[in-house]
């Protein structure tokens, strides 16, 4: 594939510069996909045709979601867009995370620590309810959000009128692309900036948080598009990485420190891929029980 599935959609929705089907054409070709794809693009054929687009405006992709039935938009556009959108980053965000708490064997310790206390090692599941107790690993997940947020530019804005921002003028149309990591690692907001201290969420930076209320740490944006997926995000890469520390020690082969590299693209994952090797951590009966 050129052109990556999210790229195409991303040029299809916010430049108009590929057409639907062309966008479709690239989707990945899971089974259900595969027998659908074809249903989709003979519709989109057909709907299309006989929409007018305003001449000045870019052939968009909304007019054509519109008039598609309500079912076919939630299978062909809205679950891959959501698979799109929620798969690759949580798991850049954790691979990040386990990354930085092993080149930071301190912090590791201390998640270690906080699972023995409020977990324990007679007991195999963290809870949801336990997360609440684990305050340190909340602060490893904000940190990390913060060095290495998964949209380092986050998606383009448009404006759609003239305003005036901070004494700026900014005219009708204008694209906002938001440099997240630059703010994220700005040395006026933050002490240390490069540096991984998960401890500042509980001292001096306790009161900020994600959800984009704090403009010095926005990794879900902000505002009416911000990400909808803000809470489940934060839910699932909390008691994954909760759970996977609670179960397994983890150690770098030869204990060497991990490549912290970063990708280019839309998304920033790790250049290279982290490698771990994992031990047991509970007592063997605890893995025999389902508790
Ligand atoms: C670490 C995890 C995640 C991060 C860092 C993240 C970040 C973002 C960012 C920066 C945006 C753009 C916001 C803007 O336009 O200002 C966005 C949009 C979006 N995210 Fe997430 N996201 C994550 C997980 C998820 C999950 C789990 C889901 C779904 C279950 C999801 C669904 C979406 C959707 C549908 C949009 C588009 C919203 C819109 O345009 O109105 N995201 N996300």
């Amino acid at each position: 594939m050129g052109i990556g599935a999210a790229e195409m959609m991303f040029r299809c929705v916010f430049q108009g510069s590929i057409s639907m089907q062309d966008c479709l054409m690239e989707l990945p070709m899971c089974t259900a996909l595969h027998n659908l794809k074809g249903i989709c693009l003979s519709t989109c054929t057909s709907r299309t045709t006989n929409i007018s687009f305003p001449k000045k405006q870019p052939r968009v992709i909304v007019p054509c979601l519109c008039q598609l039935p309500d079912s076919l938009l939630i299978f062909l556009i809205l679950v891959p867009a959501l698979i799109l959108a929620a798969e690759d980053t949580t798991s850049i965000t954790m691979t990040w995370a386990l990354s930085l708490l092993l080149n930071n064997r301190d912090a590791l310790n201390q998640v270690e620590q906080e699972l023995d206390i409020h977990v324990g090692n007679n007991r195999l599941l963290v809870k949801e309810s336990d997360i609440k107790n684990l305050v340190y690993l909340q602060s490893v997940i904000k940190e990390t959000l913060r060095l290495y947020p998964t949209a380092p530019l986050s998606v383009m804005h448009e404006s759609i009128e003239d305003c005036t921002i901070n004494g700026y003028h900014v005219s009708t149309g204008t694209w906002l692309i938001i440099n997240l990591q630059k703010i994220h690692r700005d040395p006026f907001i933050w002490e240390n900036p490069f540096k991984f201290r998960p401890k500042r969420f509980m001292t001096t930076h306790k009161n900020i948080d994600v959800r984009g209320h704090n403009f010095e740490l926005i990794p879900f944006g902000s505002g009416r598009r911000m990400c909808p997926g803000v809470s489940f995000a934060l839910q699932i890469m909390q008691l994954t990485l909760a759970n996977l520390l609670h179960w397994f020690k983890f150690e770098t082969p030869l204990n060497e420190a991990v490549d912290m590299r970063e990708a280019a693209g839309m998304t920033s994952p790790k250049a290279t891929p982290l490698e771990v090797h994992i031990t047991p951590h509970l007592p063997t009966f605890v893995y025999d029980s389902n508790n």
